[in-house]
């Protein structure tokens, strides 16, 4: 059934989601803070700030009135930075339809609170709306999707409803929606793997090879699953799209802003300097934080994580936390084959 859908984030990944719904039938209303860029995006069916050289559907309208783009639309998609997802569910609550099913695509925390995005949501969003929200997550390029080549996400809700309806909507032949009810694996993975990440693109920024690049892969997966499952996940996701599927993704794409922002961290450029190059959200730079402190108060080790803590935001010159990280007491690797486990 073609259903008018709101997306709310212009930005690469909000253009990307609105281009496949479009490419599925559905009418689009695309919300953008900018009035200029709203009115750019309806004429000349283009977003060139964040996805340049793209021809966009028809069917793709964008505004600038937060509350006009949600009125009455069956579905709302949330696809802002994590940073921005309270004030912006706050602003969108009171024009929100009683029925509308809500899904979001944000990979981060709230950092002050160290809260999931699910979980800012249901807090600014009644009850009866937000305990339909479904999750979209996995490994997915904006700038390949966009281009319609062939990718595979999860779409994860507490509902089953509001699962299939999310997996009903997206899907398409470019485009292959799996369904998982673990929805706090799927937020967890997808934005715990970009602090692994700019971990990946900081190793090749220093010059690494392919061993060490695996190693990050591994040891990270394997932290931040170890935190995941604290928090709540359920041990499948983090070996599934969500997880693995994006790890590798992102750590070996050029495409990602993570890997590229760790890259020329890497390199020896300053976290300001990087991120105003690159102009984009990093998500993973809030995310090492969140989990930096997440991890401590879990009692989870993530040696990894913390050294990038220590990069980021302490200065630590970026070949003295490798040297930490191979330098640490010698371990066993899976705790579930340790003799002390139980
Ligand atoms: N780009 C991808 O390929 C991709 C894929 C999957 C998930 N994601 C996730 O989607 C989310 C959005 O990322 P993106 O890639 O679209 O980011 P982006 O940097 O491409 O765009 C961000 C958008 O948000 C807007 N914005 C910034 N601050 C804002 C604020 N305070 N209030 C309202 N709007 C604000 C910007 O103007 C821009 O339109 C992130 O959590 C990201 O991890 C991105
Ligand atoms: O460009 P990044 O690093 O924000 O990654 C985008 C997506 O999360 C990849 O699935």
């Amino acid at each position: 059934m073609i259903q008018n859908v709101a997306v709310i984030g212009a930005g690469s990944w909000g253009t990307a989601l609105a281009s496949v719904l479009a490419d599925n039938g559905h009418q689009v209303t695309l919300w953008v803070r900018d009035p200029k860029q709203a009115e750019a995006i309806t004429t000349t069916h283009r977003n060139e700030k964040y996805l340049p050289g793209v021809e966009l559907s028809a069917r793709i309208a964008a505004t600038s009135d937060i509350h006009a783009a949600v009125h009455e639309k069956p579905i709302v998609l949330l696809a802002v930075p994590s940073h921005a997802m309270r004030q912006i569910c706050r602003d969108l609550a009171p024009s929100l339809a009683s029925d509308v099913l809500l899904i979001h695509a944000v990979k981060g925390f709230e950092l002050g609170t160290l809260k999931r995005m699910s979980e800012v949501i249901q807090e600014e969003i009644p009850f009866e709306i937000s305990s339909r929200l479904a999750v979209i997550s996995g490994p997915s390029h904006a700038e390949e999707v966009v281009r319609r080549q062939p990718t595979t996400v999860v779409v994860a809700s507490e509902s089953e409803s509001s699962m299939l309806r999310s997996q009903d909507l997206l899907m398409n032949r470019n485009f292959r929606v799996y369904t998982n009810p673990d929805l706090i694996g799927a937020e967890l993975a997808g934005a715990l793997k970009n602090i692994i990440a700019l971990g990946a693109g900081m190793s090749d920024g220093l010059g690494f090879g392919d061993n060490a690049k695996a190693a990050l892969l591994t040891r990270g997966l394997a932290e931040i699953s170890r935190l995941g499952l604290k928090l709540g996940a359920m041990p499948p996701t983090f070996a599934g799209l969500a997880g693995i599927g994006d790890l590798v993704a992102t750590c070996t794409s050029k495409h990602s802003r993570n890997w590229r922002a760790g890259f020329l961290l890497g390199q020896g450029k300053k976290l300001e300097e990087v991120l105003q190059e690159i102009g984009m959200v990093v998500e993973g730079v809030r995310t090492t934080q969140a989990a930096d402190v997440l991890a401590k108060r879990e009692d989870v080790e993530m040696p990894i994580t913390h050294v990038l803590y220590g990069v980021l935001f302490e200065g630590k010159d970026p070949r003295q936390g490798v040297e930490q990280l191979m330098g640490r007491l010698k371990t066993y690797e899976t705790e579930y084959l340790n003799p002390d486990h139980v």
